[in-house]
């Protein structure tokens, strides 16, 4: 392993220009050139003479250059650069859009070997922008066969990134390999020194597939380990403060409104033991969207406040923070609870307030958007943070208003149903409990989806469920990624309806441009039946509860991904009466279809969101909210689900043999553990 410790600027080829450029790619070991993998590869094992050459062809050609390069200035930020290419079989044009340094680079006579893409042009066949190679007499060209293309930097071509790997990877031998021997034979993976060796320089696609799976598969492993390791050395290490005293808990449960399901039960169960013990809780609750969350997080807070310390509550959006202190408020404060509330929109005077009282602990609860993991928000003795939603908060906000206690518990809650494989990892530094019950009598939202053509229906519809009282939202379709344009979208859709469908009811107006004064108003009165119809954007997707609202109307529900339309629908079905939630889509794909089908046929998130990962793919899963995601350099979490299950596996059997992952009988991979997440190794 010593030669992957050596310096880079050690190795042939490398001088003090080079090493300045390779460290801007982070590159100072040998080890790290090795772990900088291709983004690509081009294979030129096939060449073809120019006559054989057909447009859409990917490959080789050797030719001569004959003449001088014609260089032409179109305007600014197009210029062109064209060479004639010959061989004994024809000629064919090379065209270099946009790189100035083209210019004259080759000369009359030049032998070339150039790959990239063949097209048609009205003198018959070119290549534009391709690589090249100008291959002098006695020199074989080095870029032969499957060929790596790096991620580089500029200064460094590829040619020059080639050149050092290659120095590196010749000189590979008697590596050791830190994975164990047993999972090695048992997952069929190919050794350590073969697949650095054949990552970078294949001779067949098919060795580079292998190579790549021990890539792939390693870095989750380790990953998955680093995570798991994290866990077990918060639990040793950090002290919070036990909140042990349980007096009124009880009776405080019985005084509710209602019973609570025997899965709020279990989870609060689960909550109340761990903020009994020394070593900080870390537990995410999952539960589907109106599965009763809040009253879990409630009944934490309250035990906090039991014990005589403070609670903090954070959540994504001013609306959800207001509609909380509400509930606190309403069920906590005739208990003498006090309750605080701070958003980015109080005022300058009320936050300094706030913040004393704060900080000298006259407020027990504190519910607040980032606003609260602002530096100059210090807590009299903060016990208990929870976050709602996850996702929108990252792993490294909840650090930092982690940090503003004294090792608080923390709990995290998310109503975005994640399969579990892919929770093992997004949250592998939590324990995960589930609420999979919805409070009883609750029905089955009724779910249809009409296309544009239909959407006189949906409001027909709508209307009658006004008719009997209830309210609707209609949420209007995603603009691109900007709130303004959004909202102007929205205040149309709300006049226009306000003057056909609605006009004998009160329509309302909701979107991210109005400030919390304002959407705190509307809120309440659609709260209060005073508004009957809300036309909103996305900003009613997490957490809004307005029992007596039935009917959901989404407009463009094609744009939506499963995920959010099943956010979105969770805001109805929310109390005892029948809900409608009617999906208007204008594109008849065959996905569209299949997409508004699964809404159509169930209501569990759990489904829908493994469908959504099946259908969608890759990386659009999660959409905009893929923060908190580690940055891998091989393997992708979502293309490589198969590999990650099997490597799930492993590290279970790890540890059922070795509970703690100390994996002294692994000394390598424990050393390799500790060097990649450095600061983890201390359990
Ligand atoms: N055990 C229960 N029995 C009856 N009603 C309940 C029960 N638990 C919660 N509720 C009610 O169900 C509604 C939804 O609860 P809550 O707002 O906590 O949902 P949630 O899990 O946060 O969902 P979302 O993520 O969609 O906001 C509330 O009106 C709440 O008062």
């Amino acid at each position: 392993m010593e030669m992957l410790k050596k310096d880079i600027q050690y190795i042939k080829g490398v001088g003090p220009k080079r090493l300045s450029l390779l460290k801007k790619l982070k590159i100072y070991s040998v080890e790290d050139m090795l772990y900088h993998f291709p983004r690509d590869y081009e294979n030129r094992s096939i060449s073809k003479k120019i006559v054989e050459l057909q447009p859409g062809d990917q490959t080789t050609v050797y030719g001569f250059v004959v003449g001088k390069c014609q260089s032409t200035y179109v305007r600014k930020g197009l210029n062109i650069n064209r060479y004639l290419l010959k061989d004994a079989t024809g000629s064919m044009t090379i065209t270099f859009f946009n790189q100035s340094y083209m210019k004259n680079k080759f000369n009359h006579k030049d032998y070339l070997m150039l790959y990239g893409k063949v097209k048609g042009c009205p003198k018959g066949l070119e290549m534009v922008n391709p690589t090249y190679e100008v291959i002098t007499p006695n020199e074989t060209p080095i870029k032969e066969g499957i060929v790596p293309i790096y991620p580089s930097t500029e200064g460094l071509n590829q040619k020059q990134m080639m050149h050092i790997q290659r120095n590196i990877v010749e000189a590979l031998e008697n590596l050791d390999d830190y994975l164990p021997e047993d999972m090695i034979k048992k997952n069929k993976l190919c050794s350590l020194q073969f697949a650095l060796k054949n990552i970078h320089f294949p001779t067949s696609l098919q060795q580079m597939k292998i190579a790549k799976y021990r890539l792939v598969f390693e870095e989750l492993l380790l990953l998955q380990l680093a995570l798991i390791k994290i866990k077990k050395k918060t639990i040793k290490q950090q002290k919070s403060i036990p909140l042990t005293m349980k007096d009124g808990i009880a009776s405080f449960i019985q005084g509710l409104p209602f019973r609570l399901t025997s899965a709020q039960q279990n989870v609060i169960g689960e909550i109340l033991k761990d903020l009994e013990r020394e070593v900080p809780m870390n537990r995410l609750v999952q539960g589907d969207v109106g599965s009763g969350k809040t009253i879990v997080a409630i009944i934490a807070l309250y035990k906090a406040v039991m014990n005589g310390c403070q609670g903090a509550f954070m959540v994504p959006t001013e609306i959800l923070a207001e509609q909380h202190y509400t509930s606190l408020k309403q069920l906590l404060e005739p208990m003498g609870i006090r309750i605080g509330l701070l958003t980015g929109s109080l005022t300058k005077g009320r936050k300094q307030q706030l913040l004393k009282e704060i900080q000298e602990g006259q407020i027990d609860i504190i519910i607040g958007t980032h606003a609260l993991i602002q530096e100059t928000v210090n807590f009299h003795r903060l016990a208990l943070v929870i976050t709602d939603e996850q996702h929108r908060f990252g792993v490294a906000q909840r650090a930092i208003l982690a940090e503003k206690g004294d090792n608080p518990h923390i709990l995290v809650m998310t109503a975005t149903p994640i399969p579990r494989t892919l929770a093992l990892i997004l949250y592998g530094d939590l324990d995960i409990s589930i609420i999979d019950v919805l409070p009883p009598g609750r029905k089955e939202i009724k779910t249809h989806s009409l296309i544009i053509e239909e959407k006189e229906r949906a409001y027909a519809t709508a209307k009658k469920e006004l008719a009997l009282g209830r309210q609707a939202y209609v949420v209007c379709p995603l603009v691109e990624e900007s709130e303004a344009i959004e909202a102007k979208a929205a205040t149309e859709i709300k006049e226009e309806l306000a003057a056909t469908y609605f006009v004998d009811y009160e329509v309302g107006l909701l979107h991210g441009k109005m400030n919390s004064k304002e959407k705190e108003t509307v809120m309440k009165l659609f709260l209060e039946n005073k508004i009957h119809v809300l036309v909103s954007t996305t900003v009613i997707e997490v957490g809004v509860n307005v029992p007596n609202a039935t009917m959901m109307i989404i407009e463009n529900a094609e744009r939506f991904g499963l995920a959010q339309l099943h956010q979105l629908r969770g805001r109805v079905g929310r109390g005892d009466f029948q809900s409608y939630c009617l999906l208007i889509h204008n594109n008849k794909s065959k996905i569209a279809k299949e997409r508004m089908k699964i809404m159509e046929e169930t209501t569990d998130g759990f489904i829908i969101s493994e469908r959504d990962l099946e259908i969608r793919g890759p990386g659009e899963f999660f959409g905009v909210r893929q923060h908190g995601l580690p940055d891998l350099k091989i393997a992708n979490l979502f293309k490589h689900i198969k590999v990650l299950k099997k490597v799930q596996g492993q590290v279970e059997e790890l540890l059922q043999e070795d509970p703690y992952l100390m994996l002294e009988q692994y000394p390598l991979l424990r050393e390799k553990l500790e060097e990649k997440f450095n600061g983890f190794q201390g359990t």
